[in-house]
This record gives C-alpha cells, structure tokens and sequence, in this order.
C-alpha cells in the first residue's frame, strides 16, 4: 500500500524507473538532474554551492543534514548550485556559532528543492550498481508516467556545455574578503606577489583562497576569455580551474588551453586537469558512479605517499589515451586505479583531478599550491612562496 500523497509529498524518479518516497522540507515543483551521491560527513555548504555540481541532484550518505545551519564564510560560490538536494534526516534546529540561517532557509533562498525521508544508502547502492542516472523530483504529482516522459526528454550531461551556465560574466581580480567580481581587473602597481590569470569554469572560491595564501595575486578571467587576452595581462602562470559538467564539450576553452601550454607555466584542477589531458591530446571518458567525497585514496606515484583526498568528479582522463603524449602520470586513484595527476614532462605544467583545496575535505593535498607557486618562480629563483618576481 503506497501512504497517502501528502502536502509536502515528495517523488524521486530515476531512469530505469526506480521510484522513492520522502518529504520535501524545502522547495517545491519539479527537478531534473543526474543523480550522484557524495560520502562526505561534513561540509554540506559546500557541497551545494560547488559549482562543478550544476546539473546533479546531490544525495549525501551520511544519514543527517542540517545540524550546524549555513554561515556567511562556507561558500565555494555565489549561490546554490545543485539542481536538487536528497538527504535520510534531515535536522532543522541547526546549532553552531557560526551559523546565521537553517539548511532549508537557504535552499528556500535559491529556490532549490530539498527532501529527506529517502532511504540514501538504498539509493547509493542502487546508483553504485546501475550507474549515476538522470532523474527527476516533483512535488506536485505522483503520476510516474507523466514524470518519466519528462527524464527521457532530459539530455543529462554527455555533450553539454554547463560551463557557459557558471562562469564569471567578466575579469576581475580576486581578493579574499572582498565580494568576487566587485575589483577591476588591474594589478595592483608595485606588488612583489606572483600573477596567476585564473580560466575560471565555475571555480571554487577556496581555490582562489589557497592561490592567494600561497603568494599570489589572481585574476579571474571568463572561460570564453582568448589566449590572447590571458597573454595580455602578463601573468606569471595560468590555472584552469574545476567546472560542471562534460569536458569534451567546451572545446572553446580546451584550445585556449592548447595555445596557452608552453608559454606559461599551467597549474589544473579537475575539470582544469581534464581539459589540459584533452588539450594534449587525450580522450575523457564517463566513470559508472564518479568520486564525490572527502576520503578518497590517491598515490603520489612519485614519492610513494598517500593522500586522502576531496573528489567531486564523474568524467576521467582515459591513462591509455596518453600513451604518446610527453606526459609523467603523477598520481593514481587507489580505489580503481584511474588517472588523479600527471606533470608534462617538457612544458612547466602539472594538474590533479582531485581537489588539493579541500571544502570539504582533507588537506593532504595542500603542497600542489606550493608546487604552483615553485614552477612560476623558475628553477633560477629558488624556493619560498613570497619571493620577489624579480621585475
Ligand atoms: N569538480 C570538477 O571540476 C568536475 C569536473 C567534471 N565536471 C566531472 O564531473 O568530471
């Protein structure tokens, strides 16, 4: 016997027809999205303003959501970015001192849907032996034909160009503390930092954080900006940043990569990391179920150590596609062994497909800014974060 729909009633649909039964406890109406789940315990903020998640319904595995409410100083972006937010229970008398409104305010705010009740470890497993699917939620309806109709004709992901939908609408410079997008986009006169112009494909402000921290000014530029203009600003390096969506389907960005590459020292993260592989030549392909969470292994193949590591990715560089191309493979995940990082081995350029920035997540990988901030420095110029650019 299926309960009675109630006034927060809530369906979630997928693909293959799977339904599951909960309770919207903010927003309403109807969304569509690929449906993926994230392991971390924590750092839901995060999570959802993450930009790389645009187009995905998000499902956390730790079953409850919401304790510690929303801050001013947790975001990785502007607004909320998932399409869609499933968790088991949700709590709503959050309690933290930074806190300043619940889980479901926020959602609210951004018009987002969020419902708990789903049993999320049925809905993990089923997505880890099925694959990430689309899917859809509604409020309003429980008519599963009328829904399905409305998933088959969802495009999902493959071959779209999500980036458009994140990225900056114009250069400005970052600074930490200050509204993004409010600087003009000019160095500041007399500044011994290094110069990172950052493509930025919906980058996380905790990557422009670290950029900073690690000694540099960064200029944020859109992801349709042209070699040219990068050039034009005489940065001392260039770092790609993460972003939503099919890396092959920005091919826009990945030739400004492929013409940026071995004049300036390039630094990629994720879908930066993914369109350095395919500006080289590569090929991406589509893992089952993806990395998203806050304990995934990787090896640094060079040293030997292990990282725990943030991940939020569903596409992969294909390790085989690289053969000819002059490129180390540097880190390698050890769960199945996919491509995590690679360093050129002629040109000064490096990227991961994990996140060294964390938020959330451990800072294991922290030192790759470091490595960063070394490679624009030169091997002439020594070590040191805040050495003088030598101008
Ligand atoms: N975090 C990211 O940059 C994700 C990259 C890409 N959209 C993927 O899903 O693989």
């Amino acid at each position: 016997m299926t309960s009675p729909w109630k006034r927060n009633s809530a369906l979630l649909l997928l693909e293959d027809g799977t339904v599951f039964r909960g309770y919207a406890f903010a927003g309403g109406g109807r969304a569509l999205g690929e449906v993926v789940f994230n392991t971390s315990m924590t750092g839901y903020q995060e999570v959802l303003t993450d930009p790389s998640y645009k187009g995905q319904m998000v499902t956390m595995t730790y079953p409850l959501t919401g304790a510690y409410g929303i801050n001013d100083e947790d975001m990785e972006s502007a607004a909320v970015q998932v399409e869609a937010f499933i968790v088991k229970e949700y709590q709503e008398f959050p309690s933290n001192w930074r806190s300043n409104r619940s889980l479901a305010d926020f959602l609210n705010e951004y018009n987002k849907i969020g419902i708990e009740g789903i049993d999320t470890r049925a809905l993990t497993r089923h997505i880890r032996m099925g694959g990430a699917m689309r899917g859809i939620i509604a409020t309003d309806t429980d008519n599963v034909k009328e829904l399905m109709e409305e998933v088959q004709a969802y495009p999902g992901l493959n071959g779209i160009d999500l980036v458009k939908t994140v990225t900056c609408s114009k250069p400005y410079l970052w600074r930490t503390g200050v509204k993004p997008g409010t600087l003009e986009p000019k160095w500041p006169e007399n500044r011994p930092e290094l110069r990172v112009a950052a493509i930025d494909c919906g980058v996380k402000y905790n990557i422009l954080r670290k950029l900073e921290a690690s000694g540099c000014q960064v200029m944020v530029f859109p992801a349709h900006v042209s070699a040219r203009e990068i050039a034009a600003c005489k940065p001392d390096g260039v770092f790609l940043s993460n972003g939503p969506g099919d890396p092959s389907a920005v091919g826009y960005v990945i030739e400004t990569v492929r013409s940026l590459l071995g004049e300036k020292p390039v630094f990629g993260i994720c879908l930066g990391h993914q369109m350095m592989g395919l500006a080289l030549g590569g090929r991406t392909f589509k893992l089952k179920f993806g990395h998203r969470g806050g304990n995934q292994p990787v090896k640094d193949v060079t040293t030997g150590k292990v990282e725990i590591t943030s991940q939020n990715h569903g596409y992969c560089v294909d390790i085989d596609s690289l053969g000819n191309v002059p490129v180390k493979l540097t880190h390698v995940n050890l769960n199945d062994n996919t491509l995590e990082g690679m360093e050129h081995l002629e040109i000064p350029a490096f990227s991961v497909q994990y996140h060294p920035e964390a938020s959330p997540g451990p800072h294991d990988a922290s030192y790759l800014f470091d490595r960063f901030v070394r490679l624009m420095q030169g091997p002439e110029r020594g070590h040191g974060a805040s050495a003088p650019r030598g101008r």
